[in-house]
């Protein structure tokens, strides 16, 4: 009967298995260790790599093949505490790191924890997610959001660290030129994120009209959108139209689309950098010679690290980058299925789910 109490206090929104979801009352998550805190979530906003997980299944090594609850893009207030707890108190309204490295292996040791093998991700398989009235997590993976700053804008952490961390791998400094592929939510912020790093120039690029109209009122200096002709030559027409003479010192891939792969290595001046950051197809075809004579540094960026959550929040409390205006639907715990639909049929920017209501 307790059990029983217990199991009906976690309402978890799950994906049963690729395109089936369901909620479930699972148990509620206990404390592992004297330092885990117990959440009780309040937003969760809605992933490219979630929408991903329920159509496709997979991602990269990672392979849906049992039931998982969603979400990764989470805030909440703290409900519980351990016993050796000392950063927080129950009430505090925290942001959620939502990936639990697991501290000892090399990759941790000099802080790239993000590729720590035994990482445990949220609604990345088998690990679930946050979509969920409770969850858990160590102290120092919830960071308290600072005054001012809202519920709603505390789950938006999650995809400006994406940003923050794609930003620091291409080494943004003042005076750089950058061009995003992508202008969903992560091309958003990384173009928000470039400026506020002091990139001089920021072009986004989308296939979707809409989205290059939100991206000029938000980070970017000017917009492209692509033809339907070769990479080399949408290349060479987003360079003159940009004014980006030799071509740009950076290129952001936010789309995961091989056409964004292939102009993004074209755009690039001799001696630029590119960063793979969207998550699309996993093999490309990929203009490898242009790399090559152009001497480009190409480089994965994956989640986040050392001190990506700290300066996420530091840019939106210090209002460097806005991620209030990004937020275009909020929608019931128990409506996440529609909130899901809605994120695929590729509506608004940033969609939330509010945590299950008392
Ligand atoms: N590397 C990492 O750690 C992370 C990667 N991701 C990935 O980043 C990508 C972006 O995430 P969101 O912004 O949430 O997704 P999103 O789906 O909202 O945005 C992708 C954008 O790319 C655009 N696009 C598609 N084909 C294109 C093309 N040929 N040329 C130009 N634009 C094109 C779409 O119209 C869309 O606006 C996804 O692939 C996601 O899985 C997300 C989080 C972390
Ligand atoms: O969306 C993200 C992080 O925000 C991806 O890294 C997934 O965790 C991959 O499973
Ligand atoms: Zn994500």
């Amino acid at each position: 009967m307790r059990l029983h109490l217990t199991r009906k206090k976690n309402l978890s929104f799950v994906l049963e298995k690729v395109q089936t979801l369901k909620f479930e009352n699972r148990p509620t998550p206990q404390l592992q260790d004297p330092h885990d805190v117990l959440v009780r979530v309040k937003f969760t906003g809605i992933c490219g790599s979630d929408v991903h997980y329920w159509h496709a299944g997979q991602i990269g090594p990672f392979k849906v093949e049992q039931p998982m609850v969603l979400g990764h893009e989470s805030s909440g207030i703290v409900e519980k505490i351990g016993n050796k707890v000392t950063t927080l108190k129950v009430g505090d309204r925290v942001t959620m790191e939502p990936g639990e490295p697991c501290r000892r292996c090399d990759a941790c040791k000099v802080g790239t924890y993000n590729l720590c093998p035994d990482m445990a991700f949220a609604a990345t398989p088998p690990y679930d997610g946050t979509l969920a009235k409770y969850y858990r997590l160590p102290e120092d993976l919830c960071y308290k959001l600072p005054e001012g700053m809202t519920l709603e804008q505390g789950a938006l952490v999650e995809p400006l660290s994406v940003a923050v961390h794609l930003v620091r791998r291409a080494e943004v400094s003042p005076g750089a030129s950058t061009v995003v592929f992508g202008a969903g939510p992560v091309g958003l912020l990384c173009c928000a994120t470039a400026k506020a790093f002091g990139a001089w120039k920021v072009v986004a690029v989308d296939i979707q009209p809409k989205r290059l109209e939100f991206a000029k009122q938000y980070g970017a200096t000017s917009t492209f959108l692509p033809g339907t002709v070769t990479a080399v030559e949408n290349a060479a027409r987003l360079v003159a139209e940009s004014g980006l003479g030799n071509g740009a010192d950076i290129v952001i891939d936010a789309s995961g689309a091989e056409a964004s792969i292939n102009t993004g290595i074209h755009v690039l001046r001799a001696g630029g950098t590119y960063v793979q950051g969207g998550m699309g197809r996993d093999e490309v075809n990929f203009p490898i010679t242009a790399a090559c004579t152009k001497e480009l540094n190409v480089k994965g960026s994956f989640r986040y690290s050392s001190g990506d959550y700290k300066l996420a929040i530091e840019l939106i409390a210090s209002q460097k980058v806005n991620v209030q205006d990004l937020i275009s639907d909020i929608f019931k715990f128990e409506d996440a299925e529609r909130a899901f639909e809605q994120v695929k049929a590729g509506a608004g920017i940033k969609t939330l789910i509010a945590g299950v209501e008392e």
